[in-house]
């Protein structure tokens, strides 16, 4: 769309303080990464075939689905193209924005996610040598998802049951869905699009049961692509979000696959049948600890796409003067539409930082694993498992705040928040539940307040518990290193609480697994522990007031310093020229109910009751 940009925003820019595309280098982490974002958005924004004329809105299911699929191939053999071409991506998790511009192809999720993201790595992280050299052929006729949760069980994993036994007799394992509760339900790409998969199921060897264990099974027909015998699979139906995603269902009837088909890189079944241990039994589990590390990056992103929509919306939106006698006022000059807004802005650098480090972490831990070193998995576990939590609570409940902070524009479609919101909040429970995975870190940090509690030797990470028995907290300190220490204290209290709780419950006679439940809210939540006063809190209060108002004239510089391009945004709020006006005129036009102007609705029901009388 043409058209002079918005005034407003014009000055908003010209007041900005700072140099925007130094920002944009440090977010991309570094210039190199900026310019190679920039060439892929421009190769992909050229291939005519992957924008639509209709919005997707009005597209049934089964139009979404087709008409997403359509576009993933095209970007599946871009994909292919930039590996083997002149634009390298050699590591498509690397927390940039590389892949940003597909939220904008799809404006919703890419049938092939989980085929790229978790397919892929799976194989790439648990399969043997020859395993992957046989699978992970570029011109694979496989397309596969990652099939895991069932009706009955997507937390509790260990009450997985879906059964693989090995058949000494043929070298085969059997795959069987047991009853209803143990068909596979939710897993990306399986309704219509994968003709693999990788399961995970418990593990018999005559007779004993070895755990969890991940097999890769076909499942539809690579020609034909109809299921194969022994396999019902289908799609689930619509969702609050995730609509072209194609999440399916999957059942076995005593499906038989090679031996050679479970992923052997960390434990291996023998083909006498013997079972071969792997060196931490945790290591099955290295997806979900990989993609939950993926996620803090990816939440960031999607925090930057919503700031920047809201910021920008609220630099055009005028409305109500602050005093009487003035014209009316950006809404961005309102100190609390700033709250809501500069928050985003910063949790998203937040989480990206954090991401960054831990996607970081998640590589030098993993080489450690190699060279077979597990002690720092359990760390790695339990900030992942932490940070996944509050990545994501907090992104869906700020990409919330974003679209309320746009008034009645948020809630249409064509503001682009309500698909961000549904998109966020689906991560609070995909990959893992956020409070199962809270009592995970709870667990780790309960651990380790034991060895306080009895006065053994802590690691140096956790040596502010001892401090903290000790009381040798210092007083509360108005600057970044004290918030940091008040932290401390607030974990160490928490902890202290939950485990003096967790202890009375024992103490009367609960056994640890009821203790634990018990106490679980208190494991889950936060209170304030630190010695900060209620002056304290009165200064911290007017230094926040200031920061927003320091931040005020660098608000649109700031969030155009996230540098996403308005096809990657699909916002009618939210566009770098402002035309927001415009752009919802434009868009209520696409609507089908104004393709006529009597719709035939009228002669059918309405006129007959209004004219009834009359006629
Ligand atoms: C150019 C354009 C191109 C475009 C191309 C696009 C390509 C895109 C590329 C990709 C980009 C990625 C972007 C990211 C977005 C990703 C979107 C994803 C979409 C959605 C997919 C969703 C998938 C799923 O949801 S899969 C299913 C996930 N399920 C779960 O997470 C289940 C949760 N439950 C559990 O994990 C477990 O049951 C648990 C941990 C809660 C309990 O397990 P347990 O066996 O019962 O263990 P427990 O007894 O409690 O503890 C024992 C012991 O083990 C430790 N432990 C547990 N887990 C782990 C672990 N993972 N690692 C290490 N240790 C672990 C635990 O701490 C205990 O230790 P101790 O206390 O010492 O005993
Ligand atoms: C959009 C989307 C995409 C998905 N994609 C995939 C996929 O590709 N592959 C795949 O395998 N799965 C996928 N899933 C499934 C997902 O991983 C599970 O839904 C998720 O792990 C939560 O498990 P659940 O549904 O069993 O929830 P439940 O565990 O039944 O949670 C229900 C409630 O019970 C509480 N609860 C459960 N256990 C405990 C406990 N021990 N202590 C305290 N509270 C507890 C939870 O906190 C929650 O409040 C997807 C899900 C969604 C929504």
């Amino acid at each position: 769309m043409g058209g002079r940009v918005n005034e407003d925003l014009i000055k908003e820019r010209r007041k900005c303080t700072f140099d925007i595309k130094e920002l944009t280098h440090i977010i991309d982490c570094g210039e190199e990464n900026t310019i190679k974002r920039k060439q892929i958005d421009n190769y992909i924004l050229n291939i005519k075939e992957l924008w639509d004329d209709v919005p997707e809105e009005y597209l049934s299911h089964k139009e979404r689905y087709e008409n997403a699929i359509k576009k993933a191939f095209i970007v599946l053999k871009v994909l292919r193209q930039l590996h083997t071409g002149n634009i390298q991506i050699t590591d498509h998790r690397t927390p940039t924005n590389v892949y940003s511009i597909q939220d904008g192809i799809f404006r919703n999720v890419n049938p092939l996610l989980i085929h790229i993201g978790l397919f892929w790595s799976t194989i790439a992280a648990q399969a043997s040598t020859e395993q992957q050299a046989e699978w992970l052929q570029p011109d694979s006729s496989m397309i596969g998802t990652y099939v895991q949760t069932e009706l009955g069980h997507g937390s509790f994993i260990r009450g997985i049951e879906t059964t693989a036994t090995y058949d000494s007799t043929t070298d085969e394992f059997i795959l069987h869905t047991p009853r209803l509760s143990a068909y596979k339900w939710w897993p990306g790409g399986l309704g219509n699009t994968a003709n693999a998969c990788l399961v995970m199921a418990q593990l018999y060897i005559n007779g004993t049961c070895h755990g969890l264990h991940i097999f890769l099974a076909q499942i539809r027909d690579f020609d034909t692509h109809k299921p194969l015998p022994g396999i019902k699979v289908g799609e689930i139906g619509p969702k609050m979000g995730f609509n072209t995603a194609d999440n399916g269902f999957l059942g076995f009837d005593n499906h038989r696959i090679p031996r050679t088909n479970m992923l052997m890189k960390n434990v291996q079944v023998l083909r006498d049948g013997t079972y071969v241990k792997p060196k931490h039994d945790k290591l099955t589990y290295g997806s979900m600890l990989l993609t939950r590390v993926t996620l803090i990056s990816d939440l960031a992103y999607q925090l930057s796409k919503a700031a920047t929509i809201a910021v920008r919306y609220s630099a055009v939106r005028r409305q109500s003067p602050i005093k009487s006698n003035e014209p009316e006022r950006q809404i961005l000059d309102f100190v609390s539409q700033q709250h809501k807004l500069f928050i985003t802005i910063a949790s998203s650098h937040v989480y990206r930082v954090v991401g960054l480090w831990m996607w970081n972490s998640h590589k030098r831990v993993t080489a450690d694993i190699h060279e077979g070193n597990m002690g720092q998995l359990p760390e790695l576990h339990a900030l992942a498992c932490c940070l996944k939590a509050i990545s994501s609570r907090d992104a869906s409940a700020l990409v919330e705040q974003c679209r309320l902070a746009c008034g009645g524009h948020g809630y249409m479609m064509a503001s682009n928040l309500p698909q961000i919101y549904a998109y966020t909040t689906a991560a609070v429970t995909y990959e893992g539940e956020y409070t199962v995975l809270l009592l995970q870190t709870a667990r780790y940090l309960v651990k380790f307040w034991r060895l306080a509690a009895e006065h053994k030797p802590l690691p140096q990470n956790f040596a502010y518990f001892e401090d903290y028995i000790k009381k040798n907290f210092e007083q509360w300190r108005n600057s970044p290193e004290g918030i940091i220490e008040g932290f401390k204290a607030i974990v160490a209290g928490k902890t202290k609480a939950a485990y003096d709780t967790l202890q009375c419950n024992l103490r009367n006679g609960r056994e640890f697994e009821e203790a634990w439940n018990m106490a679980s809210v208190q494991l889950t939540n936060a209170s304030e522990y630190s010695t900060i006063s209620r002056n304290d809190i009165e200064a911290l209060q007017s230094r926040y007031e200031e920061l927003l108002a320091l931040i005020r004239p660098n608000a649109v510089g700031l969030v155009d310093a996230f540098d996403i391009r308005d096809e990657v945004l699909c916002s009618t709020l939210g566009a770098y020229d402002g035309r927001v006006y415009e752009r919802m005129m434009e868009e209520a036009s696409k609507s089908p109910l104004n393709e006529d102007v009597v719709n035939e609705s009228f002669h059918k029901y309405i006129r007959p009751v209004t004219m009834k009388n009359k006629l």
